[in-house]
């Protein structure tokens, strides 16, 4: 059985403040670390054996990664960073706490916000310093490629030349991939894998460093998908996700 694995970053800086994070390099916490380090245990424990791993950008995700490979002593297997990977673009709204801007716009605007298919939040302005096309990381991205808020549906539409033209394929020769990536961005591509409807992915809240197992047969259909770790728990932390943009 052919399988890719999809994490989420630990805990960042951001998380603990419950701010909108987006395209904003922020690092892990303490706690980050440890989630890490406890998903690298339980994938090794899992008997995972990984070919190659993928990653974005931001130093969240790529330092998970290597916490998650050190753990597994696969220090040493090729990873491929894109920026194609990175979270959603939140717009305007990084930086804001996710429960005051609830208080202020209403439970259901931030909802939209967070969960929609189609809404991006308010694009920042384009002399706005944290505009990505000021950040040298992203030189080689075409301006016009570089965004200033995303909708999920932009987020898909990113991410998707580079999973059907470099991650999919790779599944061919492969048997085992890891991508960690970001809560938004692997909602994209879960919604792709999973045929989830624009309607139904509202609902989806991906925890942080609980690893996505989805495994194909040996012509690429994806024919199981399981949350590894303790469903109750895995519950729980999904449903903290999800209220941690309602007001308190
Ligand atoms: O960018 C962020 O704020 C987080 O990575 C994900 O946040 P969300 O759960 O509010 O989409």
């Amino acid at each position: 059985m052919k399988k890719i694995v999809l994490l989420r970053h630990g805990e960042s800086a951001w998380n603990k403040e419950n701010r909108f994070t987006g395209w904003t390099d922020v690092d892990l916490t303490e706690k980050g670390i440890e989630e890490a380090n406890k998903a690298g245990v339980l994938l090794k424990e899992n008997g995972f054996e990984f070919d190659k791993a993928y990653t974005s950008y931001l130093k969240r995700a790529v330092k998970t990664l290597n916490c998650v490979l050190d753990k597994l002593d696969q220090d040493w297997i090729p990873v491929e960073k894109t920026w194609r990977l990175n979270e959603k673009h939140y717009g305007d709204l990084q930086g804001l706490n996710k429960a005051e801007t609830a208080a202020k716009y209403g439970d259901e605007q931030v909802l939209v916000w967070r969960r929609s298919y189609d809404v991006a939040p308010h694009a920042l302005a384009e002399d706005d310093r944290r505009n990505p096309c000021f950040d040298p990381r992203y030189r080689e991205v075409p301006n016009r490629e570089l965004p200033r808020t995303e909708s999920l549906k932009e987020t898909i539409e990113r991410i998707m030349p580079y999973w059907e033209c470099i991650i999919f394929p790779n599944l061919m020769t492969a048997d085992q991939l890891l991508i960690v990536a970001h809560g938004n961005s692997l909602r994209a591509i879960i919604k792709h894998l999973k045929h989830i409807s624009d309607e139904e992915i509202v609902k989806l809240n991906l925890p942080t460093a609980v690893p996505y197992v989805f495994e194909f047969d040996d012509d690429l259909n994806l024919v199981n998908d399981y949350l590894l770790g303790d469903p109750e728990e895995i519950r729980k932390l999904m449903e903290a996700v999800a209220n941690q943009g309602k007001k308190k």
